[in-house]
């Protein structure tokens, strides 16, 4: 069970049992998403998985794969969905959780209509934190991680990517009303109130 051995087909099959609620987060490179996705998790018991961290382990790893998802990444493009829905399915599995952010997936249509082909999952929302490219490479730029694609150069090729495949994946779902967006050029605990608001079960807002 959950063992990377399993057949695909066994692996959706377990997947659909489990029944995962998933909320995407999306927004640009720098955005916030992943700061945002810590809060998250602190106070409403999300699982955070960072399709970007899950390919960078990947990589750390020694998979086959991985000499073609460094240069992918170098490159600020984006990975066959094939590997990365792989990996995702594989961390849905192992947690015991059932709620999880998927963090910098979908990020264009492919992600997007393989992801609901393979795993029959619909998100329940889509948080999408809405940033000036100013802002967010001036964040990128100290961000410090050591990150191999946080220079100008890839900087700009991923805001060029984010701008031609990953804001169709918001339009598409903006037409279907799941999109729930948030002011991301304030500091951390102002964005942090915004994302509360939409994770507040609605009855709880009432409270005088
Ligand atoms: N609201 C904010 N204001 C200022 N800096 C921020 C804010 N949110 C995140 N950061 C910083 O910006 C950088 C990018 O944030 P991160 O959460 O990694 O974004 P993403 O996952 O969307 O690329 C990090 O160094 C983080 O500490
Ligand atoms: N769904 C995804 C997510 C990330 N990636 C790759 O991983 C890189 C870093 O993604 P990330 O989500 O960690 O980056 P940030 O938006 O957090 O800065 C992307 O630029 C892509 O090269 C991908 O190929 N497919
Ligand atoms: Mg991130």
């Amino acid at each position: 069970m959950g063992t990377v051995s399993v057949a695909n087909k066994d692996i959706n099959v377990s997947l659909a049992e489990k029944k995962p609620r998933v909320v995407f987060v999306l927004g640009g490179p720098g955005s916030g998403k992943g700061t945002q996705c810590a809060n998250i998790v602190e106070h409403f018991h999300y699982t955070h998985l960072s399709a970007g961290d899950l390919l960078r382990a990947e990589i750390k790893s020694g998979s086959e794969n991985g000499t073609m998802i460094q240069n992918m990444i170098k490159e600020g493009k984006i990975v066959p969905s094939e590997v990365t829905i792989k990996l995702l399915q594989k961390a849905m599995l192992e947690s015991d959780n059932d709620k999880f952010l998927i963090d910098g997936f979908p990020r264009n249509e492919e992600n997007r209509a393989a992801f609901e082909a393979v795993t029959k999952i619909e998100p329940e929302f889509v948080l999408f934190f809405n940033c000036p490219e100013e802002e967010m490479e001036k964040r990128l730029l100290s961000r410090n991680q050591g990150r191999e694609d946080d220079n100008i150069e890839t900087i700009r090729k991923r805001f060029n990517v984010f701008l031609e495949s990953s804001l169709p994946v918001i339009e598409h779902y903006k037409a279907k009303e799941k999109v729930r967006e948030i002011e991301a050029a304030k500091p951390i605990g102002e964005v942090f109130e915004a994302v509360k608001v939409v994770f507040t079960p609605k009855a709880e807002k009432v409270v005088a």
